[in-house]
Formats: C-alpha cells, structure tokens, sequence
C-alpha cells in the first residue's frame, strides 16, 4: 500500500519545482517553475469572450507576441486588454496573470525578462449543470457540468489559504496527470488520482475541490480539450430506496465510464461527504440498515477502483470528520489535505474582498479610510500599523484598524460564516442605504462578536 502525501495548512513545507526545460504544451506544470536561464514559468490565462470563434492558437500567438512587447511587471492579478490590438480586443475578455505570489514573495515583483510567460487560452461554458433525476423523482443523484464553466469563474481566487495550499493542490494533480500521460509504471513508482479534502463544515473544501477541478481543465486544455465535472449526490445514492441505489451506482458509473472513453476528455468526479458512505457501511454492518446499503457503498468502492485505472479521471472527495479518518473509502485517496479554519491572514483577506465588493457596487460609499478606495492588504497592513509616523496619520490607520480588528473577532468561524458577515451587518445598520464605511466597519464587528458567542461550546 502506498502512504499517502498528508498535506496541511498547519505544517506547511514549501516545495519548489525546478529543472522544467523543455517543457512542452501536454506537459505544463501548473504551477510557476524556474525553466533555463533562471526564469520564471509564469501561467497567463485568457479569457475568450463568449461571442469569440477565434482560434486558440492565433489566440495564443498574438498574446505572446503582446507580451514580448510590453515590459510588464508579473504581480497576480489582471492586466489591461490591449486596446491597440484589434484582434485581441475583439476575441478576448481577460487577461489574468496567475501564480506568481509563491515567486514573488521572495522575490518580490518579477519583472519581464525573469518571466516566461505560458499562456492558457480558454472560454467559459455557459450551459449550466445537467442534472440528472433519479427515478423516484426525488434528490438528484448527480450534476454534471462542462469545465471550465462560467459558475465556477472566480472560485479559485476567492478561496483564501494561508501556506500554499492551493498551490500544492494544483501541483500534486498536475503531477499526477504527467505520470500518467507518461506512462511512469505503477508497481514502481506509486500515485493516483484521489484527493481527500477534510476539515470542519464551511472551510470551502466542496468549493476548491470545483475551483481546481476549473483551474486544471484550463491549465491542461491543450492535452485534453473537453473536460466534464461530475458532482455525485452521496446522500441520494443511500436513498430510502436502498434497491433503487445499486441501480443508481451502476447506471452513475456507466455514464462516467462512457465519458471517460474518449481519451480526450478529463472526467473530475466529485463524491462530496464521503462520511456518509461510511456511516452507512457501518449501520448496515451493525444491522440498523438494510445490508442493501453495504452492497451500494461496496459497488461505489469497486467503480472507482476500476476508474482509477483510467489515466483522464481525478476523483475528488471531501469529508468533514476532522479527526484521523480510517475507512476504506479513505485509504485510497493519496492526497490527503486538512482543510482548517481561516487563520487572521485569511479572515482579513476575505472580509477585504468583501469590502472591495460592496464599495465597488456603491453599497459602501462616504469612504475616506483608504487610499483609492483599495483596502490594504494583510502585509500592507502590518508594514503600515508597524511605520514610525503612524500616529500622524490617524484616519486611514483607524480605518484599517477597524477592519483587522473585525477579522480579529472572527476568530473561530468558518470561512462561510465569514462571507455572511458583511450582509449581516449590513442589516443590522440603521440606515442602510446611506452606508458610511466606518459605521459599517463597527458593525461588522458587533456582529462578529455576536456570531462568535452563539458557537457551540
Ligand atoms: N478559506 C476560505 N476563503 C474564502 N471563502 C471561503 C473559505 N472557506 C469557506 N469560504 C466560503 O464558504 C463557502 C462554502 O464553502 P463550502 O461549501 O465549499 O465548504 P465545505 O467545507 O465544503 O462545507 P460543508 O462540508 O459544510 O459542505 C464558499 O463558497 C466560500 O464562499
């Protein structure tokens, strides 16, 4: 049996890959990678508009050559479309330097001739989730959507980790896949494609699992140009019908396999609370449930052993047993990360993205705290709240203050609970509708402190 790789936000070690020369489009790292010459492989992604039939490749080319031209500086983020650029003006509608921020913390900014740029052309999928019923009419027993899909553009981004999580994430399922695209013998070396994601309820363990399932199917679109997530319903499958369940697994995993086929096709299959199969094992073993249920999480075992053989599927899984978790369905995943509650960093960073927000669409308005209506960021913050002259300028310091101190009251709740805040507090002002920032600040922190004291002991 292969030890799985533990990764946690608790004990992080940094990893850096190095030594990609020559890497070619099939094989691209996900991550950014010191290449020949000391540069830096940094991802570019672009976004095509939705009424765009260019080709990718002319795509590609004419943002490669725009790059070449202009002298950027790499920081995480978007850069202008340029306007003088008639063709990528009219095809493209983003363009998102991406990955940089593990470089660029030793770093600092890098600066074009340390970058080599790999651009990911990509356009969103606009058809939604089909979604499947099952035959009772009742709880679907999956979604399915086409990646990268427009509901989960964004998703990466908004989910704040503290130690490179994602990032090793994303390099641990881009490993996977090149050892399997090269064909690495499995009785030597040992890996597979399950990733276990666990914690407590609301860290957005479900959300990543979609956001890198999103990210990969654009990091790797010129290997696999379709890519399909499949969302199975665990609870659905132990319906009330345990007779209808075997059915349902079976016709489940047809229809996986169906798609898993095409070898051109990258299948995510996500199996959310992974717990429940458990549970229902052991209720069945323990004859409080139909012995119906041990056949059902049994066949669900089997399909995705037989999956795991196929090298254009990554099963993404996710639990919220904290505690070490010891069950067969466990034992194969061989990524295993501990997904925690958001450490200050975190919690800063995420109720300032939601005070970006609600400046940007005017709900926060009267805003003389910060410096072109930009909240700092966390290390901003600290190198402002640590600088001599602080006491001078009282204004915007109080006003970060504030929001530092909000995250500092939220100790303990979720990320989910954390995105609830602002609109909670939001209802909680007097007058809503003329929202001063410092009032919504004060507010934000009462409902914290609120929200902390009704947490389960
Ligand atoms: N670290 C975080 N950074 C930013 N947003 C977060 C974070 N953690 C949670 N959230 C927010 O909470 C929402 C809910 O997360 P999600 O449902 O994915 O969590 P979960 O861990 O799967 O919870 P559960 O197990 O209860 O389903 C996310 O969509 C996101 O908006």
């Amino acid at each position: 049996m292969t030890t799985p790789m533990e990764i946690s936000t608790q004990n992080p070690t940094e990893t850096h890959i190095s030594g990609q020369n020559g890497v070619s489009q099939a094989q691209l790292p996900a991550s950014p990678s010191i290449i020949g010459q000391d540069k830096f492989l940094v991802s570019v992604e672009v976004c095509l508009k939705p009424s765009s039939s260019a080709r990718v490749e002319d795509v590609r080319s004419a943002v490669e050559r725009m790059l070449e031209k202009r002298s950027l500086s790499y920081i995480d983020g978007p850069i202008p479309v340029p306007v003088d650029d008639p063709f990528i003006a009219q095809n493209v509608q983003r363009i998102c330097i991406c990955d940089t921020d593990e470089w660029a913390k030793s770093h600092e900014i890098l600066l074009f001739w340390q970058v080599k740029p790999f651009v990911h052309v990509y356009q969103l999928s606009e058809e939604g989730p089909c979604e499947e019923l099952s035959g009772d009419g009742q709880l679907s027993s999956f979604n399915e959507w086409i990646l990268p899909a427009k509901e989960f553009d964004g998703m990466w981004e908004s989910l704040i980790y503290e130690s490179g999580l994602k990032q090793r994430l994303l390099r641990y399922a881009a490993s996977a896949l090149l050892f399997t695209e090269k064909g690495v013998d499995p009785f030597l070396v040992s890996w597979n494609r399950i990733i276990l994601l666990h914690g407590p309820p609301g860290t957005g363990k479900t959300s990543l699992c979609k956001a890198l399932a999103q990210k990969l199917s654009i990091r790797f679109n010129s290997r696999y140009p379709q890519c399909q997530l499949v969302e199975v319903n665990a609870h659905s499958l132990f319906s009330k019908w345990f007779s209808e369940s075997g059915k349902l697994v079976a016709k489940l995993f047809q229809k996986i396999q169906e798609m898993v086929e095409e070898e051109n096709n990258l299948v995510f299959v996500l199996i959310d609370e992974v717990e429940s199969l458990a549970a229902a094992r052991k209720a069945a073993l323990s004859g409080s449930e139909p012995s119906d249920s041990i056949r059902v999480v049994n066949a669900l075992l089997t399909q995705m052993d037989k999956l795991k053989c196929s090298p254009n599927v990554i099963i993404l899984t996710t639990s919220n047993i904290t505690a070490a978790i010891d069950i067969a369905f466990v034992d194969r995943a061989d990524i295993k990360a501990y997904v925690g509650p958001p450490t200050l960093e975190a919690r800063y960073e995420i109720l300032r993205s939601c005070l970006q927000e609600l400046i940007r669409t005017g709900i926060i308005s009267n805003f003389q705290g910060f410096d072109n209506l930009v909240p700092p960021n966390y290390s901003t913050l600290k190198e402002k709240l640590s600088a001599p002259d602080i006491q001078e300028a009282q204004t915007p310091v109080s006003s970060y203050k504030q929001l530092l101190e909000a995250a500092q009251a939220c100790e303990g709740l979720s990320g989910r609970s954390i995105r609830k805040l602002p609109f909670l507090a939001h209802a909680a002002l007097s007058n809503p509708y003329a929202c001063d920032a410092n009032k919504f600040l004060s507010a934000m922190i009462d409902t914290a402190r609120r929200e902390r004291s009704e947490l389960p002991e």
